[in-house]
């Protein structure tokens, strides 16, 4: 329906009869997408001392702010500084996607199990813990309220959404946009995930709602009234009868002087309950109107939005770098060499720090480095907001290329399949062919020229046309260079361990060594369904002959933890080594592991680190030394979610490396040693399973909280290093790039 004439939001009076209400919500739902709720039930007060308690929170210095900081997208709660939220869906045309320009506080259901809300310590509860929960569980009841109106307007029996909206899923969010010198977006334009929105504004305003043709309604703050408006979710559930339209926040046009004034705003998004299938509503799709969505898991479909929009590593390695966004003046409380910095078109379009120095040739983003363009997405022309430039469009060609290769050199050597691409390299002497040529590694300036000619050739380069655009002596270059290493670390999208994304978030006075810079983390599959995996793992009493867990198990963990970092740091993650090396991975995780190797059995702390010190030898060209996979492992064994996702992608890896021999097995008639392989390969994967399962055991869970197992990893490192020489990393290479 055109709404190029509104010129407000509807204003929904909910003192009145249940039919007057469900009638006036769904012409609002069905037109805009957003309304007005007055006589709303929900105190004055309340909302006073739930905007109090935001103010009290983001006038903390940053510092402190950070120690509440957001971990992941299936936690959703936590703090998250300026600009780490992103929404490049809807740019306007030939716009760079700029990251918001506020700092949020999330806050979910504080019971549930598994996930904590991170409460500041430096308030009382009686302030600010207390007076969000009270505030959460007041609006929970309101979005109850709503959703029967929402189930009667859609024809549904009055409980059948309350029903399914009833589980506390859902996330209060305290918004504060700082002060700032420039007009325009403070929060850029999005639809919300959920099924509905309640959101509460000061009195600065800039809230927009849009018109279906592109203008903007402006959301007046109004005291006491409660805006609404439909998420993605239920405009999903009601096969689009119900509207997520694009809102945004912009800085008002002036308030008297430069500088535009802080804001505030409260949102309480709500959701269907976790385990909910959305699906087409029965009402919504009948006769000749057919579903427009596929059927998704209410979970993994915040969760799945939540990691496209927010990005839990920005700067926050460093406390005191500017945030990305440009136009901030200051951040309450903080310190004032946060100060503004001015954007010219020659200021990187990635850190938007420095001066940029060149342009990328595919989307003349200006940038500055060769960090910054190997960081640097853009949206298509189209707006379609594929990742068209840097390292997935460099791998594709890549890949194409190196699969040719392999292709040719597996007819050449009579079909032998189970080897590293690297080792088909061999094949070809490099050093005597052409001594000169190989001997440098390619300059990447040569590699990204030659990067824009593969691009010119489009998806679908033949063998022919790929041989045209890389000369034999380049193309030699070129397989040196991915035998040493240096192409793939260039092809590869940067990876950063996820597990020391933690430690930059979380532990204070750490000694930060050059690998905790915080990279861009690798947003894998596994850690969307990470929870979901770990709950529905066999109970460990029901593997083990209803013994009891034994607590010493942890100390062959750590071997298998070792083996696990070191395999996933040597191969750039579990997406990678999957889909380009599973045997290779696989068999580096099983041989630096004795327990999964030889099965190996240890039995006290220093037993174990006495054999990671030698067990280097396991990952000969390996990733890290032995010091930096044994601090790897104690900030991994203190918690049993991170404990899981590390053996969870264990066990990814040997299904992949299983997968693979099976699929030689169809192309090699070598089938007995397959047979074998698969075998072994199996019985490792139950081990891990043993291991995944007793990890979560209630009262594993609680040991690996509570003792001091980190601690004492970490200073029988450090004593064994005064006392022994200072190992040097097997691979300093590796280390650099990291
Ligand atoms: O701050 C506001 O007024 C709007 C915030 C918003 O739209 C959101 O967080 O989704
Ligand atoms: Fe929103």
């Amino acid at each position: 329906m055109d709404t190029s004439g509104l010129d407000k939001i509807p204003v929904i009076n909910l003192s009145q009869d249940d039919a007057t209400i469900v009638n006036e919500l769904m012409t609002a739902f069905t037109i805009i997408g957003f309304a007005t709720l007055v006589n709303h039930g929900v105190p004055q007060t309340l909302r006073q001392q739930t905007f109090s308690a935001s103010e009290l929170f983001f006038q903390l210095p940053l510092s402190q702010k950070l120690q509440y900081q957001y971990i992941d997208q299936a936690s959703n709660r936590g703090y998250i500084r300026c600009g780490s939220e992103h929404h490049d869906d809807y740019l306007d045309e030939g716009k760079l996607a700029e990251t918001d320009c506020k700092e949020t506080m999330d806050i979910g259901w504080d019971s549930e199990e598994g996930y904590e809300n991170r409460w500041p310590k430096e308030l009382p509860d009686t302030t600010f813990k207390n007076v969000l929960l009270e505030y959460f569980e007041t609006m929970d009841k309101l979005q109850l309220r709503l959703m029967k109106y929402v189930a009667m307007g859609l024809g549904l029996a009055p409980d059948y959404l309350v029903q399914r909206c009833n589980g506390h899923h859902e996330n209060l969010r305290l918004l504060h946009y700082p002060s700032t010198n420039a007009s325009g977006v403070r929060g850029n334009a999005h639809t919300d995930f959920g099924t509905l929105t309640l959101l509460v504004q000061d009195q600065v305003g800039g809230l927009k709602v849009q018109r279906t043709d592109g203008t903007w309604i402006n959301v007046e703050p109004t005291e006491n009234s409660i805006i609404v408006n439909v998420g993605d979710m239920l405009m999903r559930w009601s096969n689009d009868k119900l509207k997520a339209t694009l809102h945004k926040v912009e800085a008002p046009p002036h308030h008297g002087g430069d500088i535009v004034p802080e804001r505030y705003s409260i949102a309480f998004f709500c959701n269907a309950n976790k385990d909910v299938e959305l699906k087409c509503l029965d009402t919504c799709c009948n006769g000749n109107v057919t579903a427009k969505y596929p059927p998704i898991n209410a979970h993994k479909y915040i969760t799945q939005r939540l990691l496209e929009t927010i990005n839990t590593t920005p700067a926050d390695s460093k406390e005191d770098s500017v945030p990305t966004n440009n136009k901030l003046i200051s951040e309450v409380g903080n310190s004032p060499n946060n100060g503004t910095s001015t954007i010219s078109d020659i200021i990187c379009r990635v850190c938007h720090k420095q001066q940029a120095k060149y342009t990328c040739p595919r989307c003349e983003r200006p940038y500055c480095s060769l960090d910054c363009y190997r960081n640097h997405n853009n949206s298509t022309d189209d707006g379609s907001n594929e990742i068209s430039c840097t390292e997935e469009f460099y791998k594709t060609k890549v890949n194409a290329l190196l699969s040719l290769e392999r292709k040719e050199h597996e007819l050449e050597s009579n079909g032998i399949l189970n080897r590293h691409y690297q080792q088909q390299f061999q094949g070809i002497d490099i050093a005597t062919e052409d001594n000169d040529i190989a001997a440098e590694i390619l300059a990447e300036e040569e590699l990204y020229r030659l990067w824009s000619k593969l691009e010119e050739l489009g998806e679908d380069a033949n063998r022919a046309q790929l041989e045209k655009v890389i000369p034999p002596s380049l193309r030699k270059k070129l397989q040196y260079d991915l035998q040493q290493g240096t192409a793939q670390q260039l092809v590869l999208r940067d990876w950063f361990p996820w597990w020391r994304q933690q430690l930059v978030v979380g532990s204070k006075g750490t000694t930060k060594s050059k690998m905790e810079k915080v990279k861009r983390s690798e947003p894998e599959k596994s850690s969307k369904t990470l929870d979901e995996r770990l709950l529905k793992l066999q109970r460990f009493e029901l593997l083990s002959l209803g013994r009891q867990p034994s607590p010493l198990l942890v100390f062959n963990l750590m071997d298998i933890l070792y083996s696990v970092c070191g395999t996933l740091r040597l191969y750039h993650g579990i997406a990678n080594a999957i889909a380009n090396e599973p045997l290779e991975a696989g068999s580096t995780l099983v041989t630096a592991s004795a327990v999964l190797a030889k099965d190996a059995r240890f039995s006290s702390l220093s037993e174990v680190l006495i054999h990671c010190t030698s067990a280097g030898k396991g990952h000969e060209g390996g990733a890290a030394s032995w010091n930096v996979l044994v601090e790897d492992v104690a900030y991994l064994v203190e918690s049993h979610r991170l404990v899981g996702r590390a053996l969870l992608e264990a066990f990814d890896i040997l299904t992949a490396a299983r997968r693979e021999v099976k699929r030689q097995e169809d192309v090699v008639d070598k089938r007995q040693r397959h047979q074998e392989q698969i075998k072994q390969l199996s019985a490792l994967r139950k081990k891990i399973e043993f291991f995944l399962s007793w990890s979560q055991h209630p009262e594993i869970k609680t040991m690996l909280k509570e003792t001091k197992i980190k601690d004492e990893i970490l200073s029988w490192r450090e004593q064994w290093m005064k006392e022994n020489e200072p190992q040097k990393p097997i691979s300093p290479s590796f280390e650099d790039v990291l």
